[in-house]
């Protein structure tokens, strides 16, 4: 459909010849006037005429209305019938669409004109409602079809605002930051903007950040296992400082494989060996040997404690009978505290460490006599057999004395295979003396004799004597309650402590 300003017929949308918008303003004299009447008449003729010409030169044909539309049928079939009809209906398609894009006005198409602007009045209430509805229906599909379109195109500036806005996502930025939990410590940002680039820069390393301080904690955490100082030891530590036992911890003179050994100086005269016990049961694996039938070991982790008791018990009896080893003075938990074998803070090396080459025959044998000693001593006088003896727990002191150390699984002589640990102990300290060269070394059976005064044979094999001397000759105490030998020992063990009580040189700071 078109509407043209020349044309006197032309129709408005629906259908309807359109009434003039504007009615020339004539006098009345004017109007009554017959020529004026005659020429209004004539000018409405012109104007159709021309217009009329108009088609004619476009189309050649100027059948345009169904009035003037006239098809003779006869003798015709109802197909050339309707295929004339059809020629007669293109034509007029083809001239209404031609008259419309020569007019500066154009339609929008109906289905954007909501369906109650196109109907008259004149429908009932009904139809109304209905028009209504499909009114409504329509304008929900618009609103869909233009958001839809709107995401796939958007044009030109937009007054909405969506998440991708920057000022939006750096507010929401700003936000993250601040409220993430990547501990990062970022400040009050509220209110603040941050653009995506930096935010994104900030979150990569907040988590960067995070991994590194976990590794950083790890490595702390097992450098304490390692050492054994744990935050517990250290308290312990500061409190003996403040109660004066020594006035300062300076360092770590060896970690072996079940404590670390510190040292700690008094008046930058006297000086401490600190034996801090590992607090962690894998270390005490391979003590099963020394557990075995032992009554500590009934509750595993209680054990662990009283190892540095144990030692210090044992010091305790080795010192009262004068025997050259660190003097106990404190035990609290798994840390003991001894007197410091050394000099100048330089820890006595181990018979394992000391450089031999430099020692004469004599002195090497002046060596391997003080530790036949110790041995003979500690078993006839401390009834303790050592059950850990080597190279590695024997030190030399400057002035070339033997002192033992690590006593804390040496054991009282009625622990059921005390015998067993000594012929072992003897074994080894026979073969690193015969390594270093020392002369006439008494055999094993030698030794075990010299220190037990028992009557082994020299051919047989000692460990087999021993065990077979074992089974036969108990001592009365086990053999009052042979099946838990351990529970003898702890008899021993309880009564040897309230006995020590009086003289334990601790006993004035526990
Ligand atoms: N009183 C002390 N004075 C000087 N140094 C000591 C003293 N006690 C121990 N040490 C040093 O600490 C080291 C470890 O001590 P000790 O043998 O008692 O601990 P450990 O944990 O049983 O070690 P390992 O089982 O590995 O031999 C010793 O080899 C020695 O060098």
């Amino acid at each position: 459909m078109a509407n043209c300003d020349n044309n006197p017929w032309k129709k408005n949308a629906w259908g309807k010849t359109e009434e003039k918008a504007e009615e020339p303003i004539v006098s009345f004299v004017d109007v009554m006037s017959e020529e004026y009447i005659e020429g209004m008449g004539n000018q409405e003729k012109l104007e159709e005429e021309r217009y009329m010409k108009q088609l004619e030169q476009m189309f050649g044909d100027t059948s345009t209305s169904d009035e003037q539309f006239t098809l003779n049928t006869e003798g015709m079939t109802d197909e050339e019938v309707a295929l004339a009809l059809q020629r007669h209906f293109d034509r007029e398609a083809d001239v209404a669409r031609a008259v419309a894009s020569s007019s500066s006005v154009h339609f929008a198409p109906d289905r954007y004109i909501p369906k109650t602007m196109q109907e008259t009045d004149s429908e009932d209430e009904d139809d109304d409602a209905l028009r209504q509805a499909a009114t409504d229906m329509l304008y929900a599909k618009l609103d869909a079809e233009n958001a839809s379109e709107s995401r796939l195109r958007p044009e030109g500036p937009s007054t909405s605002r969506t998440k991708h806005d920057t000022g939006v996502s750096g507010r929401r930025n700003a936000d993250k930051t601040f409220n993430d939990r990547n501990s990062l410590p970022t400040g009050d940002m509220v209110g603040d903007k941050l653009n995506n680039k930096v935010f994104n820069k900030l979150m990569a390393f907040g988590k960067s950040e995070a991994k590194r301080q976990m590794r950083h904690k790890d490595k702390e955490e097992k450098a304490t296992m390692d050492t054994s100082v744990d935050s517990d030891t250290r308290l312990l530590l500061l409190k003996w400082i403040n109660q004066g036992v020594f006035d300062s911890v300076d360092g770590i003179i060896a970690t072996g494989k079940e404590s670390a050994v510190l040292h700690a100086a008094q008046d930058s005269a006297t000086s401490y060996a600190i034996k801090v016990y590992k607090t962690t049961l894998s270390e005490f694996k391979n003590r099963s040997e020394y557990v075995k039938d032992d009554f500590r070991f009934k509750n595993p982790r209680g054990v662990l404690k009283i190892w540095a008791e144990r030692e210090f018990m044992n010091l305790s009896r080795m010192a009262k009978h004068g025997l050259p080893c660190p003097q106990p003075v404190k035990v609290r938990r798994n840390v003991l505290v001894m007197s410091f074998l050394g000099d100048d803070g330089l820890a006595a090396p181990r018979l394992k460490n000391v450089e031999w080459e430099f020692f004469t025959d004599e002195e090497r044998r002046y060596v391997y006599d003080q530790v036949q000693t110790i041995m003979c001593r500690m078993y006839k006088e401390c009834l303790l057999v050592h059950a850990d003896l080597s190279e590695f727990n024997l030190l030399l002191t400057p002035d070339n004395k033997v002192h033992v150390i690590d006593v804390s699984q040496a054991m009282d002589l009625s622990h059921p295979r005390s015998l067993q640990f000594l012929t072992r102990d003897i074994q080894n300290v026979i073969a690193f003396f015969t390594k270093i060269g020392v002369p006439n070394l008494p055999t094993y059976v030698q030794l075990f004799n010299l220190i037990t005064d028992l009557e082994m044979v020299e051919d047989h094999d000692l460990l087999v004597q021993v065990e077979q001397f074992s089974e036969e000759n108990r001592s009365a105490d086990l053999r009052h309650d042979k099946s838990r030998p351990a529970d003898m020992e702890l008899k021993k063990y309880n009564e040897e402590k309230k006995a020590n009580r009086g003289i334990s040189p601790a006993r004035d700071y526990n």
